[in-house]
């Protein structure tokens, strides 16, 4: 399942399960006009190839509707990728940023009792440096040190799954680490593999 299917990540990563024979659930959030430009060809690939992807509305503001999708789905895993991405708009719009998406993933897992079934990823981003000048690449959590609402709502996001992995879960079943990218978008059709290798 991937939060975020409809962003640019999120397509790619859809793209990849696919080619790896998974069954992708996509969760979207209604929009009275078309927001699916990234996926479209997977739809197209269904209809030609037959490949298991199916789209679920679903909004991160609304627990209800997450629960419920993951209730029906039961998946394997889930890919968090949803977020208001762009710096500069979180400073216009920080409480909408601030969404506790990743928090209400981690309820439905463990309201729904799938902690030993479902993994978890939650996509980071280097912003959490912020104006420091280490990385928490390198594992040392005293560089975060993100600066603005963007990168604060990411820190939340990465603690919260921090804390779900080691106070309600196993860590045996439930894998979290952030990947860092270096900046350089163009490689972004890589980072799915990443997503995809972070979860074995
Ligand atoms: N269903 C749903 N989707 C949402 C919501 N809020 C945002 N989204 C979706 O989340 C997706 C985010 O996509 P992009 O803005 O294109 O971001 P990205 O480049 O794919 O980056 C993502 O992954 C990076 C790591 O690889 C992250 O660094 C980045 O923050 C983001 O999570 C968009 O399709 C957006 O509509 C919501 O409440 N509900």
């Amino acid at each position: 399942m991937i939060a975020g299917v409809t962003g640019q990540d999120g397509a790619y990563l859809a793209e990849l399960l696919l080619d790896k024979e998974y069954e992708v659930h996509g969760i979207k959030r209604r929009s009275s006009f078309f927001n699916t430009a990234r996926i479209d060809h997977l739809f197209n690939d269904v209809h030609e190839t037959g490949k298991p992807f199916y789209l679920h509305h679903g909004d991160m503001t609304d627990s209800s509707s997450l629960t419920r999708i993951i209730q029906k789905v039961q998946p394997d895993e889930i890919y968090n990728l949803a977020a208001q991405s762009h710096v500069a708009v979180s400073f216009e719009e920080p409480e909408y940023t601030a969404n506790l998406g990743a928090l209400r993933i981690l309820e439905a897992i463990r309201i729904l009792g799938l902690e030993k079934k479902t993994k978890f990823y939650q996509a980071s981003t280097s912003e959490l440096s912020g104006s420091s000048t280490g990385s928490p690449a390198k594992g040392n959590h005293a560089v975060f040190y993100p600066r603005s609402p963007y990168a604060v709502a990411k820190l939340y996001a990465y603690w919260i799954t921090v804390n779900y992995r080691e106070y309600h879960l196993t860590k045996r079943y439930f894998k979290m680490k952030e990947l860092t990218p270096t900046g350089d978008w163009s490689l972004s059709f890589l980072y799915a593999d990443c997503f995809f290798v972070i979860l074995f």
